[in-house]
Formats: structure tokens, sequence, C-alpha cells
């Protein structure tokens, strides 16, 4: 069984609702690292803890929801090791997770609504990752990210 952060602001959090009815009716787990009511808050907080968790193997991926999905997925990228798209649509979703290996999936509340968005949630929880050519671009994406070039 695999563990799945949940962040969201103010804005995703409806969204997020959403998600997590999904999650308990499909029983897969998750950790909601907020926010947790709609008073405003700043979403950065809440895609570190998520991403955070993801990073450290605490949460196996992880799922963020904000206005447009494109700020908290900004931040959780800044986490070493974080893989998140933003998605408003399902092939992107699934070839998100089978060419480019995303551990986090990020929604905007504002751009899809509650049936697209848990479609999104679907192929993406169900995509797997196919490897092989993909490995050698994800291992030049991590070389970027930890020297800022890559290796001839
Ligand atoms: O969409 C977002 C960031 O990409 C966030 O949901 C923000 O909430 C959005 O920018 C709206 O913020 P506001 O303070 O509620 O106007």
């Amino acid at each position: 069984m695999i563990m799945i952060a949940l962040a969201s602001d103010h804005v995703g959090i409806e969204l997020k609702k959403y998600i997590i009815e999904y999650l308990e009716e499909h029983n897969l787990e998750y950790r909601d690292f907020g926010t947790y009511g709609t008073e405003r808050c700043n979403y950065p907080e809440f895609a570190l803890k998520a991403a955070n968790a993801v990073a450290s193997g605490e949460c196996e991926k992880g799922i963020l929801c904000c206005g447009t999905g494109i700020g908290i997925s900004i931040a959780a990228n800044k986490v070493k090791g974080i893989r998140c798209v933003v998605c408003s649509d399902c092939y992107s979703a699934l070839l998100s997770r089978q060419h480019n290996n995303t551990n986090m999936l990020s929604l905007g509340s504002r751009v899809v609504g509650k049936d697209l968005g848990l479609m999104i949630v679907e192929q993406w929880l169900n995509g797997e990752y196919e490897g092989g050519r993909h490995q050698v671009r994800i291992d030049q994406i991590a070389q970027i990210e930890q020297t800022g070039k890559i290796a001839d």
C-alpha cells in the first residue's frame, strides 16, 4: 500500500477534499499536510511539507492543489528529487508517469472541476514508469539539479 502526500492552499482545498474522498473509496492511504481551512494562506509552506515527505521516502507520491496548480507545483519542484507536473488533461497525466516518472501531481481547482480532476488523479496514480530511454533523461535532470550541468 503506497502512502500519498496531499497539500493545498485555501483555493485548492475543495478539490483536495474530493481527492481525499476518492482515495478513501479506493482504500488508498494518504497524509494531508494542510492547509485545513479556507483562510487565506501561502501555498509554498504546504508544498514544502508534502514535497519533503515525498523526497524523504515517507510518502511515495504526492498530490497538490491550488487555484491554478502552478504556484504550488513551482514550490514543490524546488525540493531536490521532486518531479511535479501540473495537469489539466488525462493524457499528460499518464505520460508524465510513463515517461517522466513524476512523483507529484498538481491540479488547479479553478481550472479543472471535480470530475476531470479525479479522472486525472486516476490516470496519474495508475500510470507506470517505463524506464529505458527515459531513465537517461531523468538522470540528466538529476545532474542539473545536483551540479547545474550535464556530464559529457
Ligand atoms: O493559484 C494559485 C497560485 O498559483 C493559488 O491558489 C493562489 O491562491 C492564487 O494565486 C490566489 O491567491 P489569493 O490570495 O486567493 O488571491
